[in-house]
């Protein structure tokens, strides 16, 4: 998967107003257009969210491009051959099955960076924020560790037992007839520091991630990256997938069946 997206980053080619630095902080999210265009639209596409601070005035890389990158996503199960495989896999499958999905579908897939130094923080969530069906239990994050994932480079964080509470917040489409954009409805929650448990994997490892748990991850401050490779999937037996989430199934990619 590491080779895959050395080649995918190596044919990147993103137009100067797609350059989107990428962000959890809700005070920055109040994207450009061209960029909230580009975000919406890349559920069923390969596209580049980049980190804070790595272009000039003019769109030109301060950085090396592929130490530019906040991350890859949302269709890599969908289009490239290495991670569709991974994603399919039978191993991959028995999980799902263990876990008792009956039409487990994919709905996004996502490629991590956390760069050596400068990888953004992920800041608190639950995953069903973004990714909401009228149901709750229905989404499951599969979070594979591609390099070793510690405390120092940005390894994931979780508050144990909070997926039993519901959600406080929702990402939601801007309603038609205003500008194409995402708002939230509610607010996440403030929550003590105290409360997260780190969650250090090792190189492969398989970490899954309760649609309702609150989890988060750090600023990578060593020199280490921490690339990551994740994909969310939803039991779609009886699960309505909300029509106000940001990621829709097109026409080009209604959501892949993960059984195969
Ligand atoms: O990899 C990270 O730092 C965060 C990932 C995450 O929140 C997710 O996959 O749901
Ligand atoms: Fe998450």
């Amino acid at each position: 998967m590491m080779d895959a997206m050395k080649d995918i980053v190596a044919q990147m080619d993103v137009p100067l107003h797609c350059r989107t630095e990428f962000t959890t902080q809700e005070e920055e999210q109040l994207q450009a257009q061209g960029s909230a265009d580009y975000f919406l639209t890349s559920g069923d596409k390969i596209r580049f969210f980049f980190e804070k601070g790595v272009f000039d005035k003019n769109g030109g890389f301060l950085v090396p491009k592929e130490r530019s990158l906040n991350k890859v996503g949302h269709a890599l199960h969908a289009y490239e051959p290495v991670f569709k495989q991974v994603t399919h896999s039978q191993n991959i499958q028995t999980v799902a099955r263990s876990l008792g999905m009956a039409e487990p579908v994919v709905v996004q897939s996502m490629y991590i960076f956390k760069q050596p130094g400068f990888g953004g923080e992920v800041t608190p969530h639950q995953d069903a924020t973004f990714l909401h069906t009228e149901q709750l239990g229905r989404v499951t994050g599969f979070w594979i560790a591609l390099e070793d994932a510690t405390e120092d480079n940005g390894c994931l964080w979780f508050i144990p037992g909070s997926h039993t509470s519901g959600i406080t917040r929702r990402m939601v489409r801007t309603p038609a007839g205003s500008q194409p954009g995402t708002t939230f409805v509610g607010s996440e929650q403030r929550y003590e520091d105290g409360l997260f448990v780190a969650a250090p994997v090792r190189r492969g490892g398989l970490v899954l991630i309760h649609g309702e748990v609150v989890h988060k991850s750090e600023l990578n401050t060593s020199d280490r990256s921490r690339h990551s490779y994740s994909f969310h999937v939803m039991d779609a037996q009886d699960t309505k997938w909300s029509t106000e989430n940001w990621l829709q199934p097109t026409p080009e990619l209604p959501f892949p069946a993960l059984y195969v």
